[in-house]
């Protein structure tokens, strides 16, 4: 007779495990220091904290733009306190969908063409993800005319909408957003924020989104600032 092993359900691995985490960017001057912080997969966290109180900082740390001086932080399992520059660049492009202040569209490049450079660096074919694209820019309320324009030509809020359909195309597993609504008014912003966490959500992607506008935070189901995270609070 064979003994069957019980079926059980695979522990899940937190979208992001960080421990003791400490970054300067000079020895003897302002420093980030974070005891603890897991994030499930799936989770919906909003950050706030005053400016200068390293949400920035803490988002490079995440996506592996910059490497902790010390302590741990694992992003779906992999510990990127370990992994080289390449490496994490590497995890980024496959994995991490991220949508900065600066939105860093390449000016030259038609809206279409800048939605897609991330599934070109994540080594997706266009002919794969080009139904989706123009799906998700339509969605995003990007309409055909605007696709071929080049995007520094639109305005800042319709700029946002292409870097958030650039991080999301690929179907990322973690999305990191710092501030991507400050230039919308309040029927964008709505608009926005629920296609953007639906879109999310369809790909059971984890979001990190770091905004000074408190109004936010009615979308998200989970809730940290700066201060509570550095004290090792857990998200509520
Ligand atoms: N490249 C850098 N070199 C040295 N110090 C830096 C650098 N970038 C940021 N800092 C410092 O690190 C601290 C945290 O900055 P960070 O940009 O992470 O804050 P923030 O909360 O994102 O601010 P804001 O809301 O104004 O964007 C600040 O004191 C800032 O001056």
């Amino acid at each position: 007779m064979t003994l069957r092993a019980p079926v059980t359900d695979k522990p899940k691995i937190p979208a992001i495990e960080l421990k003791q985490l400490l970054f300067f960017y000079q020895a003897g001057g302002w420093q980030l220091s974070l005891p603890e912080l897991t994030l499930q997969s799936g989770q919906h966290l909003f950050v706030r904290g005053a400016s200068g109180s390293g949400k920035t900082t803490l988002l490079n740390l995440l996506c592996g733009i910059t490497k902790p001086v010390s302590g741990e932080l694992n992003v779906n399992g992999q510990p990127l306190h370990t992994l080289s520059s390449r490496a994490r660049d590497n995890l980024r492009a496959k994995h991490i969908g991220v949508v900065f202040q600066q939105l860093n569209l390449i000016p030259y490049l038609s809206v279409l063409d800048n939605a897609l450079l991330s599934s070109h660096f994540a080594g997706i074919q266009k002919s794969e993800v080009l139904p989706r694209a123009t799906t998700l820019l339509n969605r995003l309320g990007l309409s055909p005319e605007l696709w071929h324009q080049a995007a520094t030509t639109l305005s800042v809020g319709q700029q946002q909408r292409v870097a958030i359909a650039r991080a999301l195309l690929p179907k990322p597993t973690l999305l990191i957003a710092d501030e991507p609504t400050s230039a919308l008014d309040s029927d964008n912003r709505d608009t926005f924020m629920r296609l953007m966490l639906a879109e999310a959500d369809s790909n059971g992607c984890t979001v990190i989104f770091v905004s000074h506008d408190q109004s936010l935070m009615q979308y998200f189901n989970s809730y940290l600032d700066m201060q509570q995270l550095a004290q090792g609070v857990k998200p509520c």
